[in-house]
Parts: structure tokens; C-alpha cells; sequence
């Protein structure tokens, strides 16, 4: 298939909710699902404290839930309410790009291998926000037998496009993911292991915050090397790329931690966030590194990454991206891509065994696209009124 014209751009609304569980981040883009024509705005939407406990409770609880389960359906309900009112506001910020569609990625509470599950009520976003929805993203990448994540590789590369490889993106998510462009412009990705989340658990338990606050409290820790050595002795870095992790893949971690004092185990927690990124092997050393997500305001893990890390190592923002909306606007990105029947997924990103096209299209309002379908032949049949 040829790559779209950039004229055939549409101004898609990126939603991504993560492994953190903090909130929805929104963005748009202008793309033609190849290359990003505008960037819009962006903004995250914290979720209350109160969603926030009982989306932990749905992780926690996921293998054992029905699809159907009330608590279920109330905290998903409450869940696309935020992102409506992500949306609205985004919108109001953005009256000079007219959102022609929204790419809905949901919040995670499960994956494993061969079964990946995102919440979010696709139709009532559509509905209230009188807009096509593309969602579901994953669920095709693992039917044909990919991981189905990570899904960003392809924005990244995109974004990438004329810098000089080889070149890495780096997610400092709850859990972190890297995509490295080779000079012959293979784009090889993976989960690399824990992001921010284990680090927030402990900075929750030790201190009460939800995260370790500009890595204060890492900062007055010494690395215990045993314990660090331990952490990584975990089966998933002895697996080749490309793999993928649950936000709780590592949850028993913290066992391993008992007896250290808060510090030293929020400076080990970074250090096994580092390690586990540093060790990942690569078939190429890249020159430079961009990081994006949360894990990039904290200072101590910067450092840490810096010092550990081959080349250099620069905020996504040195390249004037905004890391803390990346991967909304993929998820923008995706949707176009997922119209346009291009892939999502590749052998090298997902382990997909060709390349790999997903997304399901919701319409429960469609006003904006009448007028599209309007011009389009119909063959004897009328277009809807
Ligand atoms: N000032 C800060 N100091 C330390 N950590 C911070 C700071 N700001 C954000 N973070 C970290 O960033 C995390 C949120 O990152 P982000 O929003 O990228 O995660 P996510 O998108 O939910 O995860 P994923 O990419 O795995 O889906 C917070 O949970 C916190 O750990
Ligand atoms: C299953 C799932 O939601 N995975 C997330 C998670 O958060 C970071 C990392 O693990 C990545 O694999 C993925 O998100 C990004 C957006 C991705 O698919 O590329």
C-alpha cells in the first residue's frame, strides 16, 4: 500500500490512560497517519484519589473478573466520564483544530501473554462527544500472535524521522518501553522492565506520597547491590525482544526489599529501573536517547540514566516534543493508522509475525463525518440524513 498524501491529514485527539493510574493525557495531532503535520495542544486530567484506589483494586483483582462484573462497569463508566471531560476541554483549547476523530487507548488492567485487556466505554465516549472513536488497539497485534505492546515504536519512529541513528526513545512510564531506530531504519522496540511504578508503590508505603517527589528520597539512598543483583536475576531479562510486562509484573519485587530503609530502597528501585534499561541488548549503541513520560522529571533517575547509559541522554523536550503527552498522541497517531489500513505492530516491535494493522471504529454520533461520507459514490443507495 502507498503511504497517504499529507494532504489527506485529519486532526485526531489522542487519550491515553497508563500504567500509573494518575490520569488521562490528551493531545492532538494533525497526521496522515505517516508523518505529524501540527501538533495541537495537550493536557493530563488527574483522576480522584477515590478512582485512582478502585482502578488498583480492578489491577489487582483483573484475572479472576467477568467482563461483566458491576464494580467493573461502574469504575469503566467513571473512567470514560474523565475522558469526555478531557476531551471537552481540549476541544475548547483548540477551536482552530477541529477534531475529525479520537483514538481511545483505555486503561490496562491486564497483560499476559496472549490475553491483553483495556477498559473504557468506546460508545458512550462517542456519543457524548458526538465523535468516531477508534479503540482497541491491541487485541489484533495478540490474536495474530504478537505481544501487543509496546504500540508506540512507530510514533516514535515517525517523530524520528530525520535524526541520525541510531537513535533511541526511552518511556519512563509505570513500566518503561524503548524503541531504537537503526541506521537502516529498523525500528526495534520493548518493555525494558519496571518504569516508576514499583518506585511508587515503595514512596507510598514509606512516605505517603503517591511518588517519590523529584527523587528526594532516592537521593539520600545508597544501592544495595545484592538486593539490585536479585531484582534482576527476574526471567523477564533473560528474554529476547520484543516482550512485554503487566504494570504488575514485578509487584513481588518489594519483597525483595524488606529491611532497607526507605532511602536505600527508593535509590535501589532506581537503579533497577536503570540497570534493566542499560542491560536490555540492542543490536546498536544509540548515539542519543529521548526520554519521555513521567520518569524524566525525576532527577535522581535522570542522573542515574545519564551515568549508565552509552550516549547521551536528553529530555524529549530537547527535540521540543512534550514527554508528558508522547503517548497520547500516538494513540492520535495509531487512530489515523488504523483508517488508513496501515500496520500498528511489527515483527520487531511486538513479535507479530508480519505487520499488523487493529483499532475498532465506534460511530455513535457521526455529524462530522456526513459531510465526508456525502461526497463519497454510494452506488444506488442514499447517504444518510
Ligand atoms: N516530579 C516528579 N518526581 C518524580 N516522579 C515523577 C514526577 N512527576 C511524575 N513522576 C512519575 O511519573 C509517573 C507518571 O508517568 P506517566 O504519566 O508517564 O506514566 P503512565 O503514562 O501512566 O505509564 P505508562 O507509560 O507505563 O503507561 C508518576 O507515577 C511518577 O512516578
Ligand atoms: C499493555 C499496556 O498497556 N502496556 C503499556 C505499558 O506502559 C508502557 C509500556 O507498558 C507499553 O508497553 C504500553 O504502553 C505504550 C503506550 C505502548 O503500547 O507503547
Amino acid at each position: 500500500m502507498s503511504a497517504p498524501h499529507p494532504e489527506n491529514s485529519l486532526n485526531a485527539l489522542g487519550l491515553m490512560s497508563g500504567t500509573s493510574l494518575d490520569g488521562v493525557d490528551a493531545a492532538i495531532i494533525r497526521t496522515n497517519g505517516t508523518t505529524i503535520t501540527a501538533h495541537g495542544p495537550a493536557l493530563t486530567l488527574p483522576y480522584p484519589a477515590e478512582l485512582r484506589r478502585r482502578l488498583r483494586e480492578l489491577l489487582d483483582n483483573a484475572p479472576g473478573l467477568q467482563p461483566d462484573n458491576a464494580d467493573l462497569k461502574a469504575v469503566e463508566h467513571a473512567l470514560t466520564q474523565v475522558h469526555v471531560q478531557a476531551v471537552q476541554q481540549l476541544r475548547q483549547m483548540a477551536p482552530h483544530m477541529p477534531v475529525d476523530v479520537i483514538g481511545f487507548h483505555g486503561q490496562t488492567i491486564l497483560h499476559q501473554p496472549g490475553r491483553t485487556w483495556q477498559i473504557g466505554d468506546a460508545a458512550y465516549l462517542s456519543h457524548q462527544t458526538n465523535l468516531p472513536v477508534v479503540h482497541d488497539f491491541r487485541s489484533a497485534d495478540v490474536a495474530a500472535g504478537g505481544e501487543g505492546a509496546p504500540l508506540v515504536p512507530l510514533y516514535h519512529a515517525a517523530l524520528l524521522h530525520n535524526r541520525p541513528a541510531p537513535v533511541a526513545v526511552l518511556n519512563l512510564g509505570g513500566v518503561a518501553n524503548l524503541s531504537l531506530i537503526t541506521r537502516h531504519g529498523q525500528i526495534i522496540a520493548c518493555d525494558t522492565g519496571p518504569g516508576n511504578a514499583l518506585l511508587d508503590d515503595w514512596a507510598s508505603q514509606h512516605t505517603g506520597t503517591p511518588c517519590d517527589t523529584d527523587g528526594q528520597l532516592a537521593a539520600l539512598g545508597t544501592v544495595n547491590a545484592q538486593v539490585l543483583e536479585h531484582l534482576l536475576a527476574h526471567p523477564f531479562f533473560q528474554q529476547p525482544a520484543p516482550k512485554s510486562l503487566d504494570r504488575l509484573s514485578f509487584h513481588n519485587a518489594l519483597a525483595h526489599l524488606a529491611g532497607l530503609s526507605a532511602a536505600d530502597g527508593a535509590a535501589t528501585l532506581v537503579a533497577f529501573t536503570v540497570q534493566a534499561i542499560a542491560r536490555t541488548p540492542l543490536p546498536e549503541t544509540p548515539l542519543e536517547w529521548f526520554v519521555c513520560g513521567g520518569g524524566r522529571h525525576n532527577p535522581t533517575l535522570m542522573d542515574a540514566l545519564t551515568k549508565a547509559l552509552p550516549g547521551a541522554v536528553y529530555p524529549a523536550e530537547h527535540l521540543g516534543w512534550n514527554g508528558d503527552a508522547l503517548e497520547a498522541e500516538c494513540f492520535g497517531f495509531l487512530a489515523i493508522r488504523s483508517l488508513a489500513g496501515l500496520p500498528l505492530s511489527l515483527p520487531t516491535t511486538t513479535g507479530v509475525p508480519s505487520p499488523q494493522t487493529g483499532g475498532r471504529l465506534t460511530c455513535m454520533g457521526i455529524t462530522p463525518w456526513r459531510r465526508w461520507f456525502q461526497t463519497v459514490p454510494t452506488h444506488g443507495f442514499s447517504s444518510p440524513t
